[in-house]
């Protein structure tokens, strides 16, 4: 798992020091063991939990640092922590809210906090849209929602001068063109993931 898990975050041209790379083996372990009592995800196989949600994940970890990270990040509809727990270990300095509708599905991102000893990762409990919290510079999410739910759903999360993050399979040329004007999709780029033969892409949005 270390060596797959070395390549692909080389392909993705990521330096990952050993504590990180354990950091995220731990994870997987902790996503494995969790996962009946938690019903975090569909995908049981530890190498394809590996390929469909770590390596997934890892893949925008290239192209936030190019935006620049943020101080605060807010992954929604976190679920397990995809891609928020990834994000939080990569990014040490940013602090990352991973939110979710659902208790358990917080407890357990509490619990990875924990165990990984992550100060920087937090586990929220709420509807996004009935969350009060403090402004973000990022507001990712996978899986989530549509464009037009997302953006409608978080935008009063953003801090001044903040962008959305959306991860998506192919591009969603319906979605994008389903989106308020007072929405400015300002670049979408292909994502490769290693060992993964499907498309991916993120949208990058901000409000007009
Ligand atoms: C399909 S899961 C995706 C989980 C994770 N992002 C992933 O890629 O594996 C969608 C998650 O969104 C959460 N969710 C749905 N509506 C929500 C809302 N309004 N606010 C917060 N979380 C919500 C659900 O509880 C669920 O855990």
């Amino acid at each position: 798992m270390r060596d797959v898990l070395q390549a692909a975050a080389a392909e993705l041209g990521l330096e990952l020091n050993d504590s990180q790379l354990d950091q995220l083996l731990a994870y997987l372990a902790l996503l494995q063991k969790w996962n009946k009592v938690y019903n975090l995800t569909a995908v049981r196989d530890p190498a394809q939990m590996l390929s469909h949600h770590l390596v997934d994940s890892l893949s925008v970890v290239a192209p936030l640092k190019r935006h620049g990270a943020p101080a605060r990040l807010m992954d929604v509809g976190a679920g397990g922590g995809l891609p928020g727990v990834v994000i939080a270990i990569c990014f040490p300095e940013t602090d990352v809210s991973c939110v979710d509708a659902v208790a358990k599905k917080a407890t357990f991102i509490q619990q990875v906090a924990a165990e990984l000893k992550l100060p920087n990762l937090h586990g929220v409990h709420s509807r996004v849209e009935a969350l009060e919290t403090e402004p973000f510079g990022v507001i990712t999410s996978r899986a989530f929602a549509s464009l037009v739910d997302f953006t409608r759903l978080t935008r009063q999360h953003l801090a001044e001068g903040a962008v959305w993050m959306a991860m998506k399979g192919q591009h969603p040329a319906d979605e994008i063109a389903a989106l308020p004007g007072d929405v400015d999709v300002f670049h979408v780029e292909q994502l490769a993931v290693p060992g993964l033969d499907a498309q991916r892409c993120l949208v990058w949005m901000r409000p007009r």
